[in-house]
């Protein structure tokens, strides 16, 4: 019941993809699932890539309304269908699908080593990394967020069949997630798998979005934009579960239940990161996530945190495999890194994550009507 008013969710809602600021999905409040991917170039063509960018705003300047790109059935016999059909008679949901390009794309390939944006470049190797390969980098990524999973699913569908189609691009490593796990204005914060609040202290307001998030130096075409920096952390749920409760809140600095910090009594109360208690212990402890992630310890960085669950079903001992696909936007990615230096070196949540995955990709600005994203790089 307590959560009930704020769980009505308007499926017939749509975000514009077209606009003259940052693209939709990166400030937006997060909608409840995310199909991520990410694809690899596979021509040497700077034609290619200008087509598939062209393409790819096309279809989701259609999808986001929940229209087909193209038809399902088409009317000449013997033919294929454009759009696979499967979202017919679905609501948009509030798709919004956020296009990202990694430091691989912006090399003499296809000319673009002078577009490059001054903080695009390989994340730094960062403690505690344990990365796959085969689930890091990519020169594009495809963010697809939505109220409805099958609409997700299918905007990734569509655009990645436009990149096999076209020549241009393929799979590279992808991840699905639901319950978003980090609220946005006004949202009920939600929990992760670790069952804990996870988003209490994001970044909300539209001043705090241009002091932290949205890129302000450079070319006017890259203005507007931002870094997405994408880590896929397996969380070791199996073992969390058998750990009692207290150790849990130790670890976040935070109490289970109420998301209060252990310096407070309600979820929203200022963490004191002072306070002792009669032993003359620190009462949020010195490796709790949230005193080493604080902005207060760490200069005033500040980060959008935009994270989904995402669950890969059993590992080989038949153990629930699961995580966070943690993803932030920043206009400088090191302020991640700044932050996860400091995690990956001492945060108590170490011994129950593992982050395998890893990509940073910079976001143009939204596309104004008549063009598409990334246009400014070929003129
Ligand atoms: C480098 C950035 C961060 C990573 C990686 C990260 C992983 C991670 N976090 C949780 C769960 C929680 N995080 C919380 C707060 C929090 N986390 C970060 C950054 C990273 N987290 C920041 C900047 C903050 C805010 C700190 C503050 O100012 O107080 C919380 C507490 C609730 C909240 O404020 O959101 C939880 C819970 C997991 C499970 C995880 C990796 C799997
Ligand atoms: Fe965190």
């Amino acid at each position: 019941a307590e959560a009930s008013e704020k769980e009505n969710i308007d499926l017939s809602h749509q975000w514009p993809f077209y606009g003259d600021h940052g693209q939709a999905g990166v400030t937006t409040p997060p909608q409840r699932h995310i199909m991520f991917m990410t694809f690899d170039m596979t021509t040497p063509t700077a034609q290619a890539l200008q087509i598939l960018l062209a393409r790819w705003s096309a279809a989701i300047a259609q999808l986001v309304q929940g229209a087909a790109v193209g038809t399902v059935e088409p009317s000449r016999i013997g033919s294929v269908g454009t759009d696979t059909g499967e979202a017919v008679g679905l609501d948009p949901a509030s798709l919004t699908v956020t296009i990202g390009m990694g430091p691989s794309l912006f090399t003499d390939t296809y000319g673009l080593t002078a577009k490059c944006p001054p903080h695009l470049r390989p994340l730094a190797a960062l403690p505690s990394d344990n990365l796959q390969p085969e689930l890091s980098g990519g020169d594009l990524s495809l963010q697809a967020c939505a109220d409805d999973p099958q609409v997700a699913y299918h905007a990734i569908r569509v655009l990645a069949r436009i990149a096999k189609s076209t020549g241009a691009a393929q799979t590279r490593w992808t991840v699905m997630g639901f319950g978003r796990a980090s609220a946005g204005k006004d949202q009920e914060t939600p929990r992760n798998l670790f069952g804990f609040k996870d988003g209490t202290r994001n970044l909300v307001d539209a001043s705090e979005f241009n002091q932290h998030v949205w890129i302000k130096e450079g070319p006017a075409w890259q203005q507007s934009g931002s870094y997405q920096v994408v880590r896929k952390i397996k969380m070791n749920i199996e073992n969390w579960d058998t750990d009692r409760v207290s150790d849990q809140n130790q670890v976040f600095g935070r109490h289970k239940l109420s998301g209060a910090p252990l310096s407070g009594t309600r979820e929203f109360d200022t963490p004191d990161f002072h306070k002792k208690d009669t032993e003359g212990e620190l009462v949020i402890p010195a490796t709790a996530h949230i005193r080493l992630a604080a902005h207060e310890n760490n200069q005033g960085v500040r980060i959008l945190r935009r994270s989904y669950n995402y669950t890969d079903g059993l590992n080989h001992y038949g153990q629930l495999d699961a995580g966070l696909l943690f993803i932030s936007y920043q206009n400088d990615p090191a302020h991640f890194e700044t932050l996860q230096r400091k995690l990956g070196a001492a945060d108590a949540l170490n011994e129950y994550i593992s982050h395998i995955g890893s990509g940073l990709f910079f976001v143009p600005p939204a596309a104004k009507e008549g063009s598409y994203i990334g246009a400014e790089l070929f003129s």
